[in-house]
């Protein structure tokens, strides 16, 4: 698990490493790190004029950038300056001055960027307030438009670095070298998908505080899978209870059920309506038909807005029985759901469970899951291009990201479904939330394209079988 870190904690890991070992100079590790990068980034292009062309801003930020200007410009590399603010980290300056580094301003910044190989943006790190000057986004939009390679400095220039919420067009970076530990920006879209490649150098500064996130990569999801040993049986490893769709969605159901088998569920009993039951039997000959014991219910998916939803989700929940519930069933929520349920809404269900906007949740996803996780004191998967798994208490996942082609009808059923098997297989809310959102993503980049969810879902089986240590 990767942890995530916000500008705050950051700033206290390095105010507490100064206090121990003020003689390490960060900024200068940090420059290193960012002319290496730039190196790098340039190849074999170093001759053209101005080939490197620095957004320098007025603080630290623009200090690792100068230091970096000196080093890159000692190395025989051209290098121009823009002093965004007229202000300029002072040693920092006085380092790329020596070094030979010329100073252009607003005008000639714009004129020497058709001819640049880089930039460089050291604009605004994590001190910046959100936000861009005009002339400053402007700037960034013009490198953007003539496809200039932009290596940010820390975070991409104008965004606020905890949080994926984006206010306004700025730097779009191909790498962005970050420092100490990730911030939210880099993981959590859409910011993130500003920062190019991230690379994080941590300059060896512990940070002692828990981490604002902890993002989840494909090792992890590797490790935790319940792969089946030789003693597993159907029953051992999970039986799912489906009561999924309605004579207006029938086909949630079936995606639902493909979801819970093709990730494993040991055994499956649909008990949705008779329309739905007929697509299942037709297209999945192992699914049984009719009540049984189960060890997890999937609910809700296709179910559409009736006032009989209230009744229908109350039949199951009265046993306790571990839950995911989807889509239409988490408008009908009683006050209190069993352990070990999953709600997993997007956006807009969110907004509708809170009683606020949709935009007011993808303004700040996080909080908004924080409360619903709190208000029903049951683990949320919020779905969307970032997938957070928050539980009660505040501890927040984030799954391993996917390709955006994943943004289409029946994809949530089929999550939902192989969120249900894992949660039958025993897993606790969370880590079903997370593998399953994780396991879609790795199985839809291996199947990159407009595919319709069914084939991601039957990809997923492929995904899983790799986990299987012994075979
Ligand atoms: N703490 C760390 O982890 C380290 C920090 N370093 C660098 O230091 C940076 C942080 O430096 P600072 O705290 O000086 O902050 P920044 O350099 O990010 O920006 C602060 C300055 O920008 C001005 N400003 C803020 N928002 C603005 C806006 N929207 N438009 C125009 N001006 C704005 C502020 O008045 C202030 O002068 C990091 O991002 C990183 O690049 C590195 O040198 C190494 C270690
Ligand atoms: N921009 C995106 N990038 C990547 N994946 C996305 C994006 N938007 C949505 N998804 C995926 O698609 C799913 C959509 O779920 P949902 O909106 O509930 O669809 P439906 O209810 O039609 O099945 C999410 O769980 C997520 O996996
Ligand atoms: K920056």
């Amino acid at each position: 698990m990767i942890p995530i870190h916000t500008a705050q904690t950051v700033r206290e890991a390095e105010e507490s490493f100064f206090a121990q070992q003020p003689g390490v100079d960060l900024m200068q590790l940090a420059a290193e790190a960012v002319a290496e990068a730039a190196s790098k980034l340039l190849e074999g292009d170093r001759t053209s004029e101005g080939a490197v062309l620095v957004a320098v801003g007025p603080g630290n930020n623009g200090g690792d950038g100068l230091y970096a200007a000196a080093r890159l410009a000692g190395q025989g590399i051209p290098v121009s300056l823009w002093l965004t603010t007229g202000q300029a980290h002072p040693d920092g300056l006085h380092a790329a001055r020596e070094a030979g580094c010329r100073e252009v301003d607003a005008l000639g910044a714009t004129e020497l960027l058709a001819q640049a190989s880089l930039v460089i943006d050291a604009v605004l790190g994590i001190g910046g307030r959100p936000g861009l000057d005009s002339v400053v986004a402007t700037f960034a939009e013009q490198a953007e438009a003539l496809a200039i390679p932009v290596l940010s400095v820390d975070i991409p220039s104008g965004l606020d670095p905890d949080r994926g919420h984006v206010e306004q067009d700025g730097f779009r970076a191909a790498r962005t070298v970050t420092f100490i530990a990730r911030k939210p920006c880099h993981v959590l879209q859409p910011a993130a998908g500003r920062c190019g490649v991230v690379q994080l150098e941590d300059l060896d500064v512990p940070v002692a505080t828990r981490p604002v996130a902890l993002q989840a990569t494909p090792a992890d999801i590797a490790r935790l899978w319940p792969v089946p040993g030789p003693t597993s049986h159907k029953y051992s490893r999970g039986v799912v209870g489906i009561d999924t769709g309605s004579t207006r969605y029938p086909g949630a159901a079936l995606l639902g059920t493909i979801g819970a088998l093709h990730a494993g569920a040991g055994m499956i009993r649909f008990v949705g309506p008779e329309v739905a039951a007929q697509l299942v039997r037709t297209q999945l000959p192992s699914v049984t038909h009719g009540e049984g014991a189960v060890q997890a219910w999937l609910l809700g998916s296709g179910w559409g807005q009736t006032e009989a939803n209230r009744d229908r989700l109350a039949a199951h929940l009265g046993v306790k029985t571990p839950a995911v519930i989807d889509a239409d069933a988490l408008l009908s929520l009683p006050t209190v759901v069993p352990p070990n349920t999953l709600l997993t809404p997007h956006a807009g269900e969110m907004s509708r469970m809170l009683g606020v906007e949709r935009a007011q949740v993808e303004a700040d996803p996080l909080t908004h899951a924080r409360e619903t996780a709190e208000r029903w004191q049951a683990v949320v998967l919020l779905k969307g291009a970032t997938q957070y798994v928050v539980e009660p208490g505040g501890r927040v996942q984030l799954a391993v990201p996917g390709p955006h082609w994943s943004a289409q009808a029946g994809s949530g059923d089929v999550l939902a479904g192989i969120c249900a098997a894992l949660l039958a297989a025993g897993l606790s809310a969370a880590d079903a939330a997370l593998l399953g959102a994780s396991v879609q993503a790795m199985a839809a980049k291996r199947r990159l394209g407009p595919w319709p969810p069914e084939v991601i879902a039957r990809e997923v089986a492929a995904v899983v079988g790799g986990f299987d240590p012994v075979w």
